[in-house]
């Protein structure tokens, strides 16, 4: 078969975790006889240095007219570009909105899951890792505070900005939805988080969510306050099996759900809608820290390809084979710097690649 890609490597490392993505799926295309086409794509200050804006209307148009959307990062100041000068309508990130709410992705799944090879390098004390964990955190993704009105202006003399959190009742129940469909295939186990303690928002999310759980009879429905949540993740990260929540929330509800998997270099992703088409990427931002020196770890870019053909391509016995392979290369002990414990071997981003293409 043959499935059309647009690939946006973006900014910071992304070039260079794409690069590594694309090996896996070139492997993938060669052992199993599909033909995996790239259409290269701007987005971020990439895009804004090449053309003023971060997203073109024609790299939107692209992009929809994909079977899938490949996405490395975007962000960061690199290469003596200060993009963070910019209004947040003109920055970087502006692009990846704009690409989520143009394409209509408004549902994120990012599984969290603690690999057996990787207990030396989670932070968690020993007994609480326990058996280990494996979660997924649904978040939201083109609602609430990141799509709401916001202004900057002088009120009484003083500088002020607000910015505003949105949602209504069928945007929380086409996401609960989707996160109680996923908990029905695992076990059955939904934690929705919220602050209804102080905001009308997430009452309505409560309500709604509450609702849509009397269709789930077989899955349990549980509240939680979003601080509470971030202190559970810590303490007991094995209670969770699916986190349902608004896009704030999930933003930074997911880096603290990576960080316990070992690295945030762990964490794949996978945007979708109504469609087949989805939007797969890594969780993490562009590291401008690590950009350029064969540091970064490419397997949550790696793993969100795996995403891709699953979700998109219904492709499960491939996308098994790429999470295998992940496994395997861990379990010899191969490990990028992020993940890396005692007496394990050190490689760089692409002979990361390198060995996962060439396990599959
Ligand atoms: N999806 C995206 O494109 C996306 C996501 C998050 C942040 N960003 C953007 O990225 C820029 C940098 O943001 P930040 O520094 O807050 O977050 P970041 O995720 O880029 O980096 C945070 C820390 O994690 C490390 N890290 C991230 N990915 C890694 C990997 N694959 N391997 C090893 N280490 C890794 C970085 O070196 C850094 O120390 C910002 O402009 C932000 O808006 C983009
Ligand atoms: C870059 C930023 C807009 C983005 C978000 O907040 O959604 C990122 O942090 C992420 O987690 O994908
Ligand atoms: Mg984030």
């Amino acid at each position: 078969m043959e499935y059309n890609i647009a690939v946006i490597p973006g900014d910071g490392i992304g070039p260079e975790i794409i690069r590594e993505a694309m090996k896996v799926l070139d492997a993938v295309g060669r052992k199993y006889g599909h033909n995996f086409s790239y259409t290269q794509v701007l987005m971020g200050g990439v895009s804004i240095d090449a053309t003023g804006v971060p997203l073109t209307d024609e790299a939107l148009m692209t992009a929809k007219n994909s079977d899938a959307v490949l996405l490395g990062a975007v962000g960061g100041n690199v290469g003596g570009s200060n993009w963070y000068s910019l209004p947040p309508h003109l920055r970087p990130e502006a692009g990846l909105l704009a690409l989520r709410k143009g394409l209509n992705l408004y549902a994120n799944i990012r599984p969290a899951i603690l690999f057996d090879e990787l207990k030396a390098a989670c932070p968690l004390r020993e007994d609480i890792i326990g058996e280990g964990f494996d979660f997924v955190v649904v978040r939201e993704l083109t609602g609430g505070l990141y799509f709401g009105d916001r202004w900057t202006k002088e009120v009484d003399g003083l500088r002020t900005a607000t910015d505003t959190l949105v949602y209504n009742e069928n945007e929380i129940a086409r996401i609960a939805k989707i996160a109680f469909e996923i908990a029905r295939k695992r076990r059955k186990k939904v934690c929705s988080v919220d602050k209804a303690n102080v905001l009308d928002s997430s009452r309505l999310w409560r309500q709604v969510t509450k609702e849509v759980a009397e269709n789930y009879p077989d899955v349990e429905l549980v509240d939680m306050l979003v601080d509470n949540c971030a202190m559970q993740i810590v303490k007991d990260p094995g209670q969770f099996d699916v986190i349902l929540t608004e896009n704030m929330f999930g933003d930074i509800l997911s880096d603290e759900a990576s960080m316990v998997t070992g690295s945030i270099g762990m964490l794949s992703s996978a945007s979708l809608g109504e469609g087949k088409l989805g939007l797969y990427e890594p969780s993490h931002g562009s590291a401008p820290d690590i950009a350029g020196q064969n540091k970064a770890n490419p397997i949550a870019t790696i793993l969100s390809a795996a995403m891709m053909l699953r979700y998109s391509f219904d492709l499960d016995m491939e996308a098994d084979r790429v999470e295998e392979a992940v496994r395997k290369v861990l379990k010899k002990g191969y490990r990028t710097v992020d993940i890396m414990s005692p007496e394990k071997t050190l490689v760089g981003t692409d002979k990361m690649g390198d060995l996962i293409a060439q396990e599959v």
